[in-house]
């Protein structure tokens, strides 16, 4: 589904004409495969956000392919990946990064107007959503109004409402306490069994990387697997 070859990445710091390369990924290669959910480990500054960004295509890498089903995304100009992503990829943050002058119904709706569907689809959709992650009886209220675990919630549910292959997740428990964190960790496995959605998922969290079929370490610029927790 997802094949990263020889993917190569280094940023340039420092004054201009006394730039220096900071090589970050070095050749790395790895797979994702459908219906998998796979965790990506690594310390801090190792270059898992990096990798994020550049499989989702919002950062072109200075070598290396990607090919999502068959697509080669890594030759895509910035319209092209920005239309390549709506259609295929949904995102959950950390930091959830929901609209705050919206309601919960309105922040999962947001996608569905980018992409142009209609107000009766979106309706339907929305709701149907809202009840497969329990929000509907906080659907009229702001994110300000939600708890940590409710505003997950309504991210997971906005990444879910267009019906992408694969979920992008970076540090998606990262901001819960640890019983909210089992509570989203089962609404992914669960999402990833009844609807077939792909997770890849980034994190420092053991129990977090554990939920995955897969877990990969980034060492030293690149991959390294860790091990099948549970084969799908
Ligand atoms: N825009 C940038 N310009 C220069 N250096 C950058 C830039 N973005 C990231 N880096 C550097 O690249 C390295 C990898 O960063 P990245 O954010 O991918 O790591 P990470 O593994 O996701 O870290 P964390 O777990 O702390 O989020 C770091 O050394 C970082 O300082």
């Amino acid at each position: 589904m997802i094949q990263v070859q020889e993917l190569s990445h280094a940023f340039k710091i420092g004054k201009k004409g006394k730039e220096k390369q900071v090589p970050v990924l070095k050749g790395l290669s790895f797979s994702v495969e459908k219906g998998e959910i796979v965790s990506i480990v690594g310390r801090s500054g190792s270059g898992k956000s990096t990798l994020l960004h550049i499989m989702a295509g919002f950062l072109k890498p200075d070598k290396g392919i990607i090919e999502v089903n068959g697509v080669k995304t890594s030759v895509f100009n910035e319209a092209e990946s920005a239309q390549f992503r709506l259609a295929n990829f949904g995102f959950i943050f950390q930091n959830f990064q929901l609209m705050p002058g919206l309601t919960a119904f309105e922040n999962i709706e947001l996608p569905l107007k980018l992409r142009g569907d209609n107000k009766h689809v979106r309706t339907q959709k929305v709701k149907d959503i809202l009840q497969h992650v329990g929000l509907t009886d906080v659907q009229k209220h702001y994110p300000n109004e939600l708890s940590g675990g409710q505003q997950q919630r309504v991210s997971i549910a906005r990444a879910l409402v267009t019906d992408p292959p694969i979920i992008f997740a970076d540090e998606p428990t990262g901001s819960l306490d640890s019983e909210t964190e089992q509570d989203i960790l089962l609404l992914i496995q669960s999402l990833n069994q009844t609807r077939g959605i792909t997770f890849v998922i980034i994190t420092h969290d053991d129990t977090v990387a554990e939920t995955a079929n897969r877990i990969y370490r980034m060492h030293d610029g690149e991959l390294v697997e860790r091990g099948v927790t549970h084969a799908i």
